[in-house]
């Protein structure tokens, strides 16, 4: 949903947004309420003095002042300040712990969110957007929540009541004080345009400097050897002056509208005061109500110096909140869930089919990995073999057919069951800041140190943890960038050994390792392999050589499938790619 229709009335937008907010908040009604009226009796505590200091000075005016009356108003008027502060200070001492845990929550939320919906939708999104979403964009909520709805509440409360009040004493004086305010109010609007578009080039300028930023940092290496003349950083400064265009667009505006506004502030009691003096000189207006004009005129004043800034803060909660809620309006992975179970670990893929845009990237694919057998998949790059292996892990929904475990629809199974059939060494190995044993137990939870220990030594990677300080309790930061590419793939192997699943998906899990390490990774994946069901994804062809089943794909569509031998007699495509990684090898000579 979208916190703003283009061109939306101000009062639409902060009504819209503010609605938005109160709907974040729903979940502690009891505090909001509290922090509202808090709010709202600070600001009539607020009028209560101001009234008082009309009474002081009608009094002080009278021929013979009520000395003691006017002792006992000053002490009350100090009172009611007093306690006007504290009502404040507890309403937004209350709504700065709501915001914690509307935070809190909503990034819990996204974050589950995330983990039911497509993997393209997080493609999509791309890691620094998300990045900025969950973490920026949930902080900034912060204001909306601890400050703009309480203050909201007051600040629009406290001028409402006072022009109501003032119509019903005197609809001319209250016609000219609230002049100035609708004369603010059409030049604001005319010099800052919609605040909406503003806030929103301004989010989509600094979103793409983010991005271009960790972009350019993560490119670093890259760029020293590729980049001399400088190109890169030149792309980069042409991404900050589009910010900064856009940053310099709106201070202009917003300095010319808060000029006007001074004016028109300024202007206010220009009016009110002539003309409440010359109906007093007539006698249509009695000296105490003339006072009241002149102490609250100025009051209203002061709401429309803070609204330029009200309607930016609005803006800007609505553009993130209309983020969020287009990341959580994001429809997940359907969860038709049947009661059926697996019947046994047999993986069937029938007439499936799944599409990028408008290609089919893999199509009409009928494959069987029967169970406690290696299939190995095979093709060129780009030819649909990881999109596949990721259907099996239920990443996408295939547009057409389907995959059954056990003769279950993937669609209709739940998700926990999903995960507990199938594991993974995925092709980029994955480690979170935390310790050796905290990455290990993702997998299996209730794992003691003993079980760690053993699912190490077979993925062959005991040796290198024990060098670590601290061993399994030795923290691993950034991804674990301070291992080598297969110390990490060996953690991953350790982390599936654990999760113990009946299928397996291996992406291309030896990329990343030195010919040593290679052995050794291949000895571990051999004993994870036993038993179980494996769909590997293998660009070396030597490595998939004893695999039951090879099959080879070319643009979405299997080509060929067979062992190693069979293949090789056929003289196809599978063939060809062999001879191309085995030159030195005759025809024919079969390993
Ligand atoms: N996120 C994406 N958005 C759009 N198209 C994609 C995306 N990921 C993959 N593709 C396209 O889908 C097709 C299949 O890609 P896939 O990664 O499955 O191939 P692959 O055989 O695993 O390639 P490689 O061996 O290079 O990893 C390719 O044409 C690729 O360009």
């Amino acid at each position: 949903m979208s916190a703003d229709a283009p061109n939306a009335p101000v009062a639409y937008t902060l009504a819209n947004t503010f609605i938005q907010l109160a709907g974040y908040l729903r979940t502690q009604p009891l505090a909001m309420t509290v922090s509202i009226a808090l709010g709202l009796i600070a600001a009539l505590l607020g009028l209560a003095w101001q009234l008082g200091v009309v009474w002081l000075i009608v009094t002080a005016w009278e021929p013979t002042p009520d000395m003691a009356g006017m002792g006992w108003a000053v002490a009350g008027i100090a009172g009611l300040v007093v306690a006007g502060r504290l009502a404040f200070l507890g309403s937004t001492a209350l709504s700065h712990k709501i915001a914690v845990d509307v935070q809190r929550d909503l990034r819990l939320a996204l974050a589950a969110h995330l983990a039911q919906v497509p993997m393209a939708v997080s493609e999509r999104y791309g890691a620094s957007a998300l990045r900025r979403l969950v973490l920026d964009d949930v902080e900034s909520l912060e204001d909306g929540v601890a400050h703009l709805v309480p203050e909201a509440s007051a600040n629009f409360t406290a001028p409402l009541i006072v022009l109501v009040v003032l119509f019903a004493l005197d609809w001319r004086m209250a016609l000219a004080a609230a002049l100035p305010i609708l004369l603010g109010f059409a030049a604001m609007r005319m010099m800052t345009g919609n605040s909406a578009d503003i806030t929103r080039a301004y989010y989509e300028r600094s979103a793409e400097m983010a991005a271009r930023a960790t972009e350019y940092a993560a490119g670093l290496p890259t760029l020293r050897l590729f980049d001399g003349d400088g190109r890169s950083l030149l792309r980069f400064r042409a991404v900050s002056e589009r910010y900064l265009a856009v940053i310099g667009d709106w201070v202009r505006r917003v300095l010319l509208a808060s000029a006007v506004l001074q004016v028109c502030v300024g202007s206010g009691l220009l009016l009110v005061l002539p003309l409440g003096l010359w109906l007093t000189a007539r006698g249509d207006l009695a000296v105490p109500h003339l006072v009241i004009f002149l102490v609250f005129a100025p009051s209203l004043g002061g709401l429309i110096t803070r609204l330029p800034n009200f309607v930016f803060r609005f803006a800007q909660q609505g553009e993130v909140l209309s983020r969020i809620d287009a990341l959580l309006a994001e429809p997940p992975l359907s969860r038709a869930l049947s009661s059926e179970r697996p019947s046994d670990r047999t993986v069937r893929f029938e007439g499936l089919g799944f599409r990028r845009g408008e290609r089919m990237v893999l199509d009409q694919i009928d494959l069987v990995l029967e169970p406690g057998t290696v299939t190995a998949l095979v093709g060129a790059s780009g030819a649909g073999k990881t999109t596949l292996a990721n259907l099996l892990m239920r990443f996408h929904d295939p547009h057409q057919g389907r995959i059954t475990i056990g003769g279950v629809d993937l669609r209709a199974m739940a998700p926990e069951t999903l995960y507990s059939l199938v594991g993974t060494v995925p092709q980029h190995s994955w480690l979170f800041s935390g310790t050796v044993a905290e990455n290990l137990r993702l997998a299996a939870p209730q794992s003691g140190a003993s079980a760690l220990l053993e699912a190490l030594a077979e993925a062959r990677a005991e040796s290198f943890v024990a060098r670590l300080p601290g061993g399994l309790e030795a923290r691993l930061d950034r991804g674990g960038a301070a291992l080598s590419g297969g110390e990490r793939q060996r953690l991953c192997v350790a982390r599936a050994l654990l999760h113990d699943a009946p299928i397996l998906v291996l992406d291309e899990a030896t990329a990343a390792a030195d010919p040593i390490n290679e052995r050794e990774i291949q000895r571990a994946l051999g004993s994870l392999a036993r038993g179980r069901t494996v769909l590997v994804i293998a660009h070396r062809l030597a490595s998939i050589i004893d695999a039951d089943r090879i099959v080879v794909l070319d643009q979405g569509r299997i080509i060929e499938r067979g062992n190693h031998r069979t293949l090789l007699a056929k003289r196809g495509r599978y063939a060809h790619f062999w001879a191309l990684q085995n030159p030195t090898m005759p025809d024919g000579d079969f390993p």
